[in-house]
Formats: C-alpha cells, structure tokens, sequence
C-alpha cells in the first residue's frame, strides 16, 4: 500500500528524508494553499503536515475521508481544528521538542534588542542618521524577567536569563515549589508575576484561557516601564491593550515574534517606535527545522502503518514498554465491548470496565478505549480510538475505569459492564496462553468461548430437553454448531447457551428460536 503524503507548509528537506525517501510513502509538496484548494486537493490523501501558516479547518477534514494523521512540525496546534479532529477520529500529532532551543534564544535576543533598542538604532543606520543619545537601553543585569508558562521554551528561556545575571520569576499552574528552587528561580501568582516584572514574557499555548490574559486588566497591575515580550502565540497578548499601554507609557517597549493574525503587515503596533518585531521567526533555523520535520516523519510514518502515536496531541500517550504489556489485550477489550453492544436492548448510559490481576497495575486508557470503539462501532460508523471516548462522552455515556487485584484464578481479567436504563449486561474475557482471547463469563454465568465469528446468546431456563430444542431447530435451519457452553445459576433455574456456529444466523432463525419452550431470549452475535 502506497501512503499518501500532503505538505502544505515549508518543511526543511533534510529533515522530511525519512518519509520522502520510503518506499510506502508518496509525498506532494504544495506550499501556500488556499482553503479552498486543500479542499479540492485532500480527498486522496493519507496525511497532512503543517507548520503554523495552513488553518486545518474541519472542511478540510470532512472533505479527507482517507485523513488518517495530521502531523504539526512544531509545538502550537492552534491552527488545528482539534474537537473535529478528534470527532472524524483523526490522529493530531506534534513536534514539541524540535524547536525548543530556538524559540528560547529567539526570545532571549529579541529581549537583548529590546532593552538596547538595536533594530531602531539599525533602521536609523540604514536610513544614515547617526543617533546614538535616542536609543539610550537598559541593562538586563539586576531586572526582573517575569515568565508566564514555564513549559519547555519558559524553562530554557529562564535559565539563559539566569545567565544575563537577571531575577526570573515565574507563574505557572504546574510549577511547583520544588522545581522553582531546584532551579533557582521565584514563583509566583500571575499577579505577582505581574507586579514583580521589569520585562515580562509569554510562554503558554494560545488556549481559551490564555487568550487575552495579558489584558487592560493585566496591565493596570504591571509595573510602569515594563518591556513586553511575546514569542509564543499572538491572541494570549490584547493587541488594542497593548498599544493602549504602549500610547499611556506605562508599557515601555515590547517585542512581537507573533500576532493575532498573521501574516501581520500594516499592523498599527508595527507603527509604534517602541514595538520590534520579526514574522514568527521563533522556530526558524536550521537545527529547529530539522529536528521538528524528522520527529513529525517519523510519527506519521509510524501511525500510518499501524503503530503507535510518539507525539499524540488528542489523546494521551503511553509508554513502549506498558504497550508491549497490555497489547495483547487490545483485541479482546474491543471484543468484548463489540460482544455487549449487540445485547443491549436499549441506549448505553454507563460502561465500566473492571482490570484485575496483573492488568491492575498497568496504565489502562487504550484498553478502555478499544472497548468503547467496540460498543459504539455497532451504532456509529468512522470510531477509532481517537474519537472513540470523545464519542462516547458526546453521547451522555459515562466511562468508568476500575481495578482490582482479585482475578479469581486468571492471570488477568477483563470484566466489561454496561447499563442502560432497562438493563446491565456483564461479560469478562481474558487470555489463556497459546489460546487467544476467551469469553469466560457472560452475566452470572461461567462458560469458555472464543469471541469470534458467529454467536448465539440463548438465555433459557435449566430444563431437560432446552439444549436439545435449540440443536434440532438449528439443524432444520441448516445451522451447524461448532461449539456450545451451558451456564447455569442452579439446577432448574436460569441458565445461557453460547454457541458458535457457522453461518451468520438469520432474524427468521433467531425469532424461530424464541419460540420454543423454555427458551427466554434468543441474541445473534457477530464479532
Ligand atoms: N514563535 C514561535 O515560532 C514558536 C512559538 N511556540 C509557542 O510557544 C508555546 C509554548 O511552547 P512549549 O514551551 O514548547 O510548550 P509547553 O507545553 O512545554 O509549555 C507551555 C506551558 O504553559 C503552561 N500554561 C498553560 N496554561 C497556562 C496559564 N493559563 N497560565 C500559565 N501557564 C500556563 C503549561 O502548564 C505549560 O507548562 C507553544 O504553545 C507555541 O504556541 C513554540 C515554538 C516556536
Ligand atoms: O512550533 C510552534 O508553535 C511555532 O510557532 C513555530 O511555527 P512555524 O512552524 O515556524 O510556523
């Protein structure tokens, strides 16, 4: 199979090697699109790979119905549409760590241009005015770097600026005291942080909650004089407020790397003397370039043919070595929710899946997830397991997780449950070696079948005569059984037939079924 490869942003050619030079891989270059023409252009294509400059909206996903991954060869993934992603079941991936450095040093030398005005100077230069007493700076030594969003770039910009001999202090909901003294730096509220700041710099995603957090409101609390840097994401700065800060004087100078729409020409911040700027310049070298179009290759070749996602972006990770320990366990946890949704009666408001033995120590969200794709599968067509718990949760069904050491004899037990408002149905499965997967109990009842193929669910009550019935009829219906389990709660009561048969049985055979004596319920299940 040939996988189809559209890049629609400059990536460094080096760097994509990996995926150009596949044999698999047929990658189309066509930089600078519009909308409209990735629309056209998509309807083939197995992956898409952006930077920052192509909008992936849901259109352009709706109209890719082979989209499998759309590959960021950088950090921000808000130029993608992420809840359609995750809807349409489209894996988003990123390169978080490729341009770290850059956009660190990006940061650091515009906060080095800004203090000693140098673009001005130089753009005076240019223009053979010889000014010097007009561009007078400030030292960085003994400032205050106030640092909001102390991720990857927020870290390593801190410990440069330890290195210009300033005070960094931080705010960020994930800092803790300990990793703010381990390294060596104050932490704060983002009042403080805002109080405390000689230059004050953005590192956080453009998120909801980060959009315009540096407001009007941001600015009252700020010291007069501040310098504002914003090499992350134009939006998480208020643009107007910002040039009202700037036209008062209480905001010194600030340095843009991005704005809220790019690209930003005839910006009116760009008019301001105080403002420099570069076009979202943050991640382009060399090294950074490289680094983010290897890491994004070798994602989506991998996801293309099956493996897992490194740098996943909507839906969580899991390490190499807990794959390899509940791998085996992806196909019957998609069985045995398959198996479920074909008992239900009516809508599904609750699954849990219980983990025991030695499942119980293991991280277990894919496990959870390829069991929901199995429940919903029969009702909803396009469910991986991207979209499978986001469909789920769209749909009002609640997911529960539970774990417990007991497996009552097997090494580990996968027990599935799920409630509607009429019933709750149970089946437990687990692997037996050299055997695969097994159903091993269904309900109340013990039985030992393996979840594939053609099933028939007979719940009827323990009678001489019931399992004969069933065989007899079946035979006239020229069904032939492979297997069959009998489970029984006592002698004379309720009991279940699992049989596995050979063809898929037909509506007329299972009502034909229903009729006889003794027999409750009838269900056919394919897997
Ligand atoms: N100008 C450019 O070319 C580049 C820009 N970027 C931008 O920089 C951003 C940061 O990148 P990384 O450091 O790699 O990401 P990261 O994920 O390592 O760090 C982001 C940090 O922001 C924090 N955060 C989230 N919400 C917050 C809030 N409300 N208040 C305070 N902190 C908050 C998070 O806890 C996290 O620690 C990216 O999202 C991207 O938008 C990244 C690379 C290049
Ligand atoms: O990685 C990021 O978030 C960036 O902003 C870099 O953007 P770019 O890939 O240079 O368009």
């Amino acid at each position: 199979m040939t996988y189809h490869i559209l890049i629609s942003d400059p990536l460094s050619e080096e760097g994509m090697a990996p995926l150009t030079q596949a044999d698999d891989f047929a990658v189309t270059v066509d930089t600078g699109l519009t909308e409209a023409e990735i629309i056209q252009k998509i309807s083939n294509f197995h992956a898409l790979l952006v930077r920052s400059q192509t909008t992936v909206t849901r259109a352009i996903m709706e109209a890719a119905p082979n989209l499998k991954v759309i590959g960021r060869a950088g950090v921000g993934v808000d130029n993608i549409d992420l809840e359609a992603a995750t809807e349409l079941g489209i894996v988003v991936v990123n390169a978080p760590d490729g341009n770290t450095n850059s956009a660190a040093e990006h940061t650091v030398a515009m906060m080095m241009s800004l203090a000693r005005n140098i673009p001005q100077a130089f753009l005076a230069l240019k223009e053979e005015r010889w000014e010097r007493k007009q561009h007078i700076g400030v030292e960085l030594k003994g400032k205050t770097l106030g640092i909001v969003g102390m991720g990857r770039i927020g870290a390593e910009v801190a410990y440069r600026a330890k290195g210009q001999r300033m005070d960094v202090i931080a705010y960020d909901p994930f800092l803790t005291k300990d990793r703010a003294v381990k390294m060596g730096i104050g932490y704060g509220t983002l009042e403080e942080v805002l109080a405390a700041s000689d230059f004050l710099t953005v590192h956080t995603p453009l998120l909801k909650e980060t959009h315009h957090m540096i407001s009007t409101e941001a600015f009252a609390q700020m010291k007069g004089g501040v310098q504002i840097l914003n090499c992350a994401r134009g939006g998480i700065i208020d643009e107007d407020a910002l040039y009202e800060a700037i036209i008062s004087g209480k905001v010194a100078g600030a340095a843009l790397d991005v704005f809220e729409e790019e690209p930003a020409v005839h910006h009116k911040l760009l008019e301001l003397p105080q403002v420099i700027a570069t076009p979202h310049l943050g991640a382009s070298t060399v090294e950074a370039q490289e680094n983010v179009a290897i890491d994004v290759s070798k994602d989506v070749m991998q996801i293309l043919q099956g493996g897992q996602a490194i740098h996943p972006v909507n839906f969580s990770s899991i390490s190499p070595e807990v794959m390899r320990k509940i791998q085996p366990y992806f196909d019957l946890a998609e069985k045995l929710g398959a198996f479920l949704a074909r008992t239900m009666p009516d809508a599904i408001e609750e699954v849990t899946v219980y983990y025991a033995g030695d499942l119980a120590d293991q991280e277990v969200a894919p496990l959870t997830r390829n069991t929901v794709k199995g429940l919903l599968q029969r009702y909803l067509g396009n469910v991986n397991d991207v979209n499978a718990t986001h469909l789920a949760k769209k749909r009002g069904i609640t997911i529960n997780e539970q774990k417990t050491s007991t497996t009552r004899g097997f090494t580990s037990l996968v027990t599935v449950e799920v409630k509607s408002a009429t019933v709750t149905h149970q089946v437990a499965g687990t692997l037996v070696n050299g055997l695969g997967a097994r159903i091993v109990k269904v309900d109340d009842y013990y039985v030992d079948v393996t979840p594939a193929g053609h099933m028939l669910l007979v719940r009827h009550k323990d009678q001489p005569g019931a399992i004969g019935r069933v065989g007899t009829l079946l035979a006239q219906y020229a069904v032939n059984i492979a297997t069959m389990q009998v489970g029984r709660s006592n002698e004379g009561g309720d009991a279940i037939m699992m049989l596995t048969v050979d063809k898929e049985p037909q509506k007329e055979e299972v009502e034909g079924l229903k009729q006889l004596d003794d027999i409750f319920d009838v269900t056919a299940i394919t897997i």
